[in-house]
């Protein structure tokens, strides 16, 4: 079982969004991503769009199914009406529900399953109607209890937030003890049917001990640090580093 790499590409468009200019091209560094060998775009549109933009969806959805259609888009974000709608309108083959605050500067932990299993459910089942996969953005050390509430809502995976895991560079010990946290999340959710994805900070230096200590882990989304290597050695080059870290063969 191979780690998909999916390429968020909200930094990009942080970048973009400091003038009124197309560029850089969010199409055009999708295209060299899924050229590379990324297996899909992700992209989380905040409400006030100071990243990715409404607008950008449907020309990274027409590019993956022009081009790429083995491809998945993937959106995040916190499920209120204007979500769902663009969820419906772009037809993303993962839909991954965050529990932000429009106020976030980015996401910090995941959901409370059993506070809101309720409108989890509800938003799941109209998501999983509409065509999409749904993953549910869980906390690192989620219980047992906890990850059955996320089971009974419907989801198909649960993202394990890496934050406090990408926040420990140049601490291996710390490292390795939030790997062992992670990864024993990760074997509930899987005792449980659920599919495991993971993101948040995730580097190529961190990749290779998250994937070694949970090697079924189905996809990594990965923006903030992808981009940054990406200005370095150009996107292609990037892609191919991330996927080397992701322990795919090359
Ligand atoms: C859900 C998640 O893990 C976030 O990492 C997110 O997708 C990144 O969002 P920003 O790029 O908007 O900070
Ligand atoms: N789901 C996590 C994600 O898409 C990217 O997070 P980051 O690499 O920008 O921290």
């Amino acid at each position: 079982m191979t780690v998909a790499l999916s390429v968020n590409v909200n930094a990009i468009a942080m970048l973009r969004n400091r003038r009124d200019l197309p560029w850089p091209d969010l199409r055009e560094l999708g295209r060299i991503a899924l050229q590379a060998g990324a297996a899909g775009l992700t992209v989380h549109p905040r409400p006030d769009q100071r990243h990715v933009r409404f607008c950008d969806l449907p020309v990274l959805r027409a590019l993956i199914d022009d081009e790429f259609p083995q491809a998945e888009f993937n959106v995040e974000g916190y499920p209120s009406d204007d979500f769902i709608e663009l969820c419906r309108v772009n037809q993303p083959e993962q839909v991954t529900l965050v529990p932000d605050d429009p106020r976030q500067a980015t996401s910090d932990h995941g959901w409370d399953f059993i506070t809101h299993r309720a409108l989890l459910k509800d938003v799941v089942g109209r998501l999983k109607a509409g065509g999409a996969r749904v993953s549910l953005f869980a906390e690192g050390d989620a219980s047992l209890e906890a990850l059955e509430a996320a089971r009974e809502t419907g989801a198909d995976r649960i993202e394990l937030y890496t934050g406090p895991y990408g926040g420990c560079y140049g601490d291996a010990e710390k490292a390795r003890r939030i790997a062992e946290d992670l990864g024993q999340t990760a074997e509930r959710a899987r005792s449980l049917g659920l599919g495991v994805n993971a993101g948040h900070d995730l580097t190529v230096e961190n990749l290779p001990m998250l994937v070694g200590r949970i090697p079924f882990i189905a996809e990594v989304s990965i923006g903030h640090a992808l981009t940054a290597d990406a200005l370095v050695h150009g996107m292609a080059e990037t892609v191919r580093r991330f996927r080397k870290a992701c322990g795919q063969p090359l």
